[in-house]
């Protein structure tokens, strides 16, 4: 390629960089066909209007290889699946990235670039395999499903992840509207509970009062599994419900309703002494790509204070502190830091939810007041520090803190 002149050179390393993504010949075709006659229009002239069209073409050109590594990757699951293989393959995935990141490199494109295209590649194959896997395995078929608190957010999440994987499913929620996806009940009575799973996926309070109705109707075969995100005010009932014979679990997704890709999503699972229970709850996430871990119910408590009511309390303390100091928000958004817009991000989701459920989070798990102490006491030292002027202090309670999250 001709020497083009300065103006034009970012244009040039951009396309030479977009060749050398590995998205199949669909993309490099493209390059090699546009990338010379646009830094000729470029040069000779300079119509905004024609360089847009091109553009235009180009990004949709895009769009096909996308559609076309898409369409490789559905090919790619199909044959892992009728291997047995596993659904994800975590050494090829960063073969896949080490590969776009030099081949970035060698043609003068940020390699960074390339490396979050391609996570953003992955991460959309995954999530199409997903569906597919969870679809062709069918874990459910056959078998049929209650959703109670169906109509809610979690529960909806839980109505068509369930109907996903094959079960037949039913939800039961006082607020179910005439047009849900699933035949719906507004009332909890025996006749819906000749079923094979029962999954309570309510708020907190609902969610206990529902156990305790449970309790007092004669089991059937179902597995009454609960997906509370606090279990303390749940204890009493699924011991009860244990007593009485039901088959019983419980579960926590640690995501919200939004999650569709659940690779690097965890899942909890709580073996209350009901084998066939635990075993039905870890299956329903036996084909996709989340992590299921196991907690007892009294270390699941506990540790939510931590993973939960810590990392709400801050961030809701966060915003406060802005709110107290009548902080200009337009003002902090012009001129945040990467601190600072990481952190404020996180905080608008927080303050954004809903304050029911948060709240409960805060109140209902016995282990939380502690938590809160422990984040004041922490507020304190670093106060101290910094008032003393005490770098030794300070550098101190970094590192404290730096042992136990690793390095950045
Ligand atoms: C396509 C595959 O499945 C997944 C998706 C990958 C991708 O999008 O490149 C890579 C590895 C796998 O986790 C594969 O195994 O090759």
């Amino acid at each position: 390629m001709p020497e083009q002149p300065e103006r034009l050179k970012p244009l040039a390393t951009i396309c030479n960089g977009i060749m050398s993504v590995p998205f199949g010949g669909a993309l490099q075709r493209l390059c090699l066909g546009f990338a010379e006659p646009l830094l000729q229009a470029m040069t000779n002239s300079p119509d905004l209007k024609a360089l847009r069209d091109r553009l235009d073409v180009l990004d949709g050109s895009l769009l096909d290889a996308i559609r076309e590594r898409q369409q490789i990757i559905a090919a790619i699951g199909e044959a892992k699946r009728g291997m047995g293989k596993p659904l994800r393959d975590f050494a090829r995935e960063k073969d896949v990235l080490d590969r776009a990141e030099a081949n970035a490199a060698k043609r003068g494109l940020d390699a960074s670039l390339a490396h979050e295209l391609m996570k953003l590649l992955i991460q959309h194959s995954l999530t199409h395999q997903e569906i597919a896997h969870i679809r062709a395995q069918a874990t459910g078929a056959g078998l049929r499903a209650l959703v109670v608190g169906g109509a809610g957010q979690m529960g909806r999440w839980f109505a068509s992840f369930l109907d996903s994987q094959g079960f037949n499913v039913e939800i039961c929620d006082p607020n179910a509207s005439a047009d849900e996806a699933f035949p719906a009940h507004t009332r909890l009575d025996s006749s819906l509970l000749n079923t094979d799973l029962i999954l309570v996926a309510a708020g907190l309070r609902a969610s206990a009062g529902i156990l305790r109705e449970l309790v007092t109707m004669a089991p059937t075969k179902a597995v009454i599994i609960d997906i509370a995100s606090i279990k303390e005010p749940l204890r009493p009932s699924l011991v009860a419900l244990k007593d009485a014979g039901w088959q019983v679990a419980s579960l926590h997704p640690m995501f919200g309703p939004s999650a569709v890709l659940l690779a690097d999503r965890h899942v909890v699972v709580i073996d209350l002494g009901c084998p066939d229970a635990t075993a039905l709850a870890r299956s329903l996430f036996a084909n996709t790509t989340a992590v299921v871990s196991e907690l007892s119910l009294d270390a699941h408590d506990r540790i939510m204070a931590e993973v939960l009511g810590l990392s709400h309390a801050l961030n809701i303390a966060f915003a406060l502190a802005l709110a107290e100091g009548k902080a200009d928000g337009d003002l902090l958004q012009r001129v945040s830091s990467s601190t600072f817009d990481a952190q404020s991000k996180v905080a608008r989701r927080v303050l954004n939810e809903n304050p029911n459920l948060y709240f409960e989070i805060q109140t209902e798990n016995p282990n939380n007041a502690a938590q809160l102490d422990r984040l004041a006491t922490a507020l304190q030292h670093l106060s101290l520090a910094v008032a003393a002027r005490d770098i030794d202090t300070f550098r101190a309670l970094m590192a404290r803190g730096r042992e136990l999250l690793g390095p950045g």
